[in-house]
């Protein structure tokens, strides 16, 4: 193991604020903010390496040890379940778990009634857990986006999906009937690197905290 501490980066909704909180935590994270298709950079100076995931391939690359820390959604890790060590609520990229159904079901009361329907997410584990709490078997059907298109369509009869300002839920005429949890972006360890590299990681996780505090006050 190299005295470098290896940080996976989560391209799209979450890319920009983490770039953000790493430079205000004192790391120079120019490099990261040039428009590069570069997947992979090393900051000599900082004796960091950066690594540019799809956000659901961070815990992966984090339990692996391919990277020592990790930014990553809550709703990515409550739905991966991975061996990774949270660290900090980082309180950006707020959004919540919900229930969708269209406008209509959502009227006349019908969904409440239904225990065997099909329910499309990109969420699987997530859904299914809900639905057993609530003594629901219902069909989950695995999508890889555009979820609120399912019922639209005929593919299910609701969606289980993250929603944030709600107006992709409205413009397709759905209507969140519960709420699964609330979700923030997180911080994650590897479990062996948060271990042997305590002296990088914890100088670290003291100016995030100090940055989300500013950011949150
Ligand atoms: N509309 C939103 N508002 C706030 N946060 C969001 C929103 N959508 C997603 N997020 C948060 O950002 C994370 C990454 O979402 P993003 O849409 O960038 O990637 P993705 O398409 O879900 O991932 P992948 O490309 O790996 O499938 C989500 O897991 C969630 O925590
Ligand atoms: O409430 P809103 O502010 O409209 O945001 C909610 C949307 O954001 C996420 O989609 P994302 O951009 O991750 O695309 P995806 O459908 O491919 O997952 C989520 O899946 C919703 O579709």
């Amino acid at each position: 193991m190299d005295d470098y501490l290896s940080i996976a980066i989560p391209k799209g909704t979450l890319y920009k604020d983490t770039i953000r909180v790493l430079r205000e935590a004192g790391l120079n994270v120019d490099e990261l903010e040039t428009d590069s298709r570069k997947l992979f950079f090393v900051n000599e100076e900082d004796r960091v390496k950066y690594i540019i995931c799809r956000p659901t391939d961070i815990p992966t690359f984090v339990e692996y040890g391919a990277a020592d820390l990790g930014f990553v959604g809550k709703d990515t890790i409550v739905e991966q379940n991975k061996d990774v060590y949270e660290l900090l609520d980082l309180k950006y990229g707020a959004c919540r778990f919900v229930v969708a159904v269209p406008e209509k079901t959502a009227q006349d009361g019908q969904w409440e009634q239904m225990t065997h329907a099909r329910v499309a997410t990109k969420f699987p584990r997530v859904a299914q857990n809900y639905f057993a709490a609530e003594g629901k078997q219902m069909e989950i059907i695995k999508l890889h986006g555009n979820i609120e298109l399912a019922p639209l369509v005929g593919l299910s009869e609701m969606i289980v999906d993250i929603v944030s300002t709600g107006r992709t839920l409205r413009e397709n005429n759905l209507v969140a009937v519960a709420e699964i949890f609330k979700s923030t972006a997180r911080l994650i360890a590897n479990r062996v690197s948060h271990r042997l590299k305590n002296n990088r990681i914890n100088p670290l996780i003291g100016q995030l905290k100090e940055v989300v505090g500013k950011l949150n006050d």
